[in-house]
């Protein structure tokens, strides 16, 4: 089976090209989903989360928009609450491979947005990386609801910057222009997982290829 990880800055497009990724067959667990049912009420992190930021607590469940402006001015905050989520996170996604692999999937995809920064590249063959234009993404950025411009300049500094992201990439995938050409590219990258390389298993990492 490969793996195949999905990892870009906010709001470059992940979400979109999961759901692209997903028409074209391909399973994909769902980092930032599983976070939601973390915190949703009765979710495994709810009372973790009650002990280090009770006020955060909204009818049994988390409310991220209250952790959001907690957590993001405060890296010790920050450090704090992913101590308790990447590892559930983790374990999940181990989970996904596991029964994937029982399935005889081919190939599967793991959505991250946090890949790099978490150590996530050791679960794949190969990365996409979602990137646009700097104005752009910043322009779907701030049309978000409680979005201001201190929280997306306190989030991008807590992220890998796109540059590194890009460098590091197996595929770079433009979301700066239609979705259907976003489409197409992963397309073309499916097709070539799906014909073996490139990835770890084969000759190893060889350098960003442009869908
Ligand atoms: C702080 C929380 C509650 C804010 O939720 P909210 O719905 O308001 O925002 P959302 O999750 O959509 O995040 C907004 C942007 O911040 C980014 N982001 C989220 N967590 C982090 C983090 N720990 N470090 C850097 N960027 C982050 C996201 O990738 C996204 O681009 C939530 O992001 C969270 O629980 N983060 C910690 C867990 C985590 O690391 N999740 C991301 C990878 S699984
Ligand atoms: N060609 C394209 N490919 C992908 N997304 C596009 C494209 N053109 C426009 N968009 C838009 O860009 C916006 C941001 O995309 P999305 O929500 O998928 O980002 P994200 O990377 O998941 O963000 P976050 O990290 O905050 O979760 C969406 O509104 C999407 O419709």
């Amino acid at each position: 089976m490969r793996v195949l990880g999905l990892t870009g800055s906010i709001g470059m497009g992940k979400t979109t090209a999961a759901r692209m990724l997903r028409r074209l067959g391909v399973p994909v667990h769902d980092a930032d989903g599983a976070v939601h049912r973390l915190f949703a009420a009765g979710g495994k992190a709810v009372l973790p989360i009650s002990r280090e930021f009770p006020e955060t607590i909204v009818d049994g469940a988390v409310d991220r928009q209250r952790l959001g402006a907690r957590v993001f001015q405060d890296p010790a905050a920050l450090r704090r609450l992913e101590s308790v989520i990447h590892p559930l996170v983790r374990q999940e996604a181990l989970d996904f491979l596991k029964r994937q692999r029982r399935r005889r999937a081919a190939l599967v995809v793991l959505d991250i947005p946090l890949l790099f920064e978490t150590g996530g590249e050791a679960l794949c063959d190969a990365v996409i990386v979602v990137s646009a234009p700097r104005r752009l993404q910043r322009q779907r950025v701030m049309r978000r609801a409680g979005m201001s411009e201190e929280r997306f300049q306190a989030i991008l500094a807590r992220q890998v910057p796109d540059e590194v992201k890009r460098k590091r990439a197996d595929f770079v995938v433009r979301t700066g222009s239609s979705k259907a050409m976003t489409y197409r590219q992963l397309s073309h990258i499916v097709r070539r997982m799906r014909r073996g390389g490139p990835g770890k298993s084969k000759a190893g990492r060889t350098g960003t290829v442009h869908a």
